[in-house]
């Protein structure tokens, strides 16, 4: 994939809807009794996964033009599935699902690409084994593939040794197939979307600090849900229009949960000119992002922000390579275990394109402001690296390619078409 370059960007785009709401709205739709309709869901592989799982457990999903119909069928309405389960590239239906299955009365398995089939799992198996669950690594690798034998379960509390929205989404779904209330406290608070989804579909979840609890056996309701604009995917607009000199875009509807929004906070600490219009603070908060081209400079990222700007940091690191100054990234050993190893797949090809970035173990170091060169990118089939890098190929001087740049289908199936419409 070969990077075009862009002069400045102009217009306005609604980026596609939030994929981890997206998986969420499918699964809890499928436990929910009656059909629940979901507008802007994202049609990304990743989400097609969770459908195509739910499918074969015997969920009828429609899909009309991207509005999306779960016929669900009740807490208790899955079936056997006849085959393996497939979850492709994706962590989060993986771990979510895995907290499911592991509450049913039938046995399923559970395989995805080779990406995911290295990711770890043991991190879930712990807290399902203490509730009694019955989830082995089929490999005795503590990966996928994964057998669970389901039955009703024991309730826990659990204390997360990680700060991970799919292991504590993994719990609290299992919890409603237990014997009581279930709680999860993690180190720093992640990613609330399964709180916020489960109580709108009926379920009782409380959340007081770093700590969600849920009753068990509630009834589920079908709703309707319109799936805010993923900030993950507004990640990369943000940073071009921030960067490629004469830019000025509205981005509109993006979803500003305070749980994901610290890409914002670090963009502002950079000195990023960025205007949140209609800000809407029902549910899911929403908000339009003007986005205007600044001058950018280093700073420190690190502690309690971390879990809300996890999948942006392969595009802060581009920004803080073309930012003046040093940017240091810690605390985010997470990134090692993502669709590719984020620490040392960006150091590499920003080393490629000359930058001045060190790996350490929990994060990087960019003495930023250095002229940056084309080169050959390699995403490692990584969506998040190779959309980082199409925007530093707006920027550098000379081609940048990129291997593997189709990848973007996982989470933005229209990037480049969206990129290049805003460059016309
Ligand atoms: O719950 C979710 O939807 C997600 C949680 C995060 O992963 P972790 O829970 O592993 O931090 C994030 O990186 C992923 O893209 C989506
Ligand atoms: C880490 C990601 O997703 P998942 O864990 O669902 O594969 C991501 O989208 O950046």
């Amino acid at each position: 994939m070969e990077i075009k370059k862009l002069t400045n960007l102009h217009g306005e785009l609604t980026v596609p809807g939030d994929k981890s709401i997206s998986h969420r709205a499918v699964m809890f739709g499928s436990l929910a009794k009656g059909t629940t309709k979901i507008t802007h869901f994202l049609e990304g592989a990743d989400c097609l996964s969770t459908i195509s799982c739910f499918r074969k457990m015997g969920i009828d999903i429609e899909n009309n033009n991207g509005e999306i119909l779960v016929h669900g069928k009740g807490l208790h309405g899955l079936s056997a599935p006849a085959d393996i389960l497939d979850v492709g590239n994706s962590g989060t239906t993986t771990r979510l699902i895995s907290g499911i299955l592991a509450g049913q009365n039938f046995v399923s398995e559970l395989t995805g690409d080779n990406s995911i089939q290295s990711r770890p799992m043991k991190r879930i198996m712990t807290p399902l084994l203490s509730m009694g669950a019955d989830i082995a690594s089929m490999k005795g690798n503590n990966c996928v593939p994964l057998r669970i034998t389901g039955h009703p379960l024991k309730a826990i509390h659990y204390d997360s040794p990680v700060a991970s929205a799919q292991v504590k989404s993994c719990v609290l779904l299992a919890g409603m197939y237990s014997d009581g209330i279930t709680s999860v406290t993690e180190p720093v608070l992640s990613r609330n979307h399964t709180e916020i989804m489960l109580n709108y579909f009926g379920a009782q979840v409380t959340s007081e600090g770093t700590t969600a609890s849920i009753a068990p056996e509630p009834s589920l309701f079908a709703r309707e849900i319109t799936v805010p604009g993923d900030i993950s995917s507004a990640a990369y607009f943000i940073a071009a229009g921030l960067l490629v000199p004469g830019s000025e875009i509205l981005l509109k509807n993006v979803g500003i949960n305070p749980t994901r929004d610290g890409l914002l906070r670090v963009c502002k600490d950079m000195g990023a000119d960025i205007t949140l219009l209609n800000v809407n603070m029902d549910g899911e908060p929403t908000a339009d992002l003007l986005v205007r081209t600044s001058s950018l400079h280093g700073t420190t990222v690190g502690g309690e922000i971390i879990p809300t700007l996890i999948d942006e940091i392969p595009m802060i690191a581009v920004m803080a390579a073309f930012a003046e100054g040093t940017t240091v990234i810690k605390d985010a050993k997470e990134l090692k275990v993502k669709e590719s190893d984020r620490i040392l797949v960006m150091a590499e090809n920003l080393s490629r394109m000359g930058a001045d970035i060190t790996p350490t173990d929990d994060g990087m170091i960019i003495h930023g402001g250095k002229p940056l060169h084309g080169a050959e990118i390699d995403s490692y089939q990584d969506h998040r690296v190779a959309m980082s890098f199409a925007v530093a190929g707006l920027l550098c001087d000379g081609p940048l390619s990129i291997k593997g740049g189709d990848c973007v289908k996982i989470s933005y199936p229209e990037f480049y078409e969206d990129l290049y419409r805003l460059g016309e």
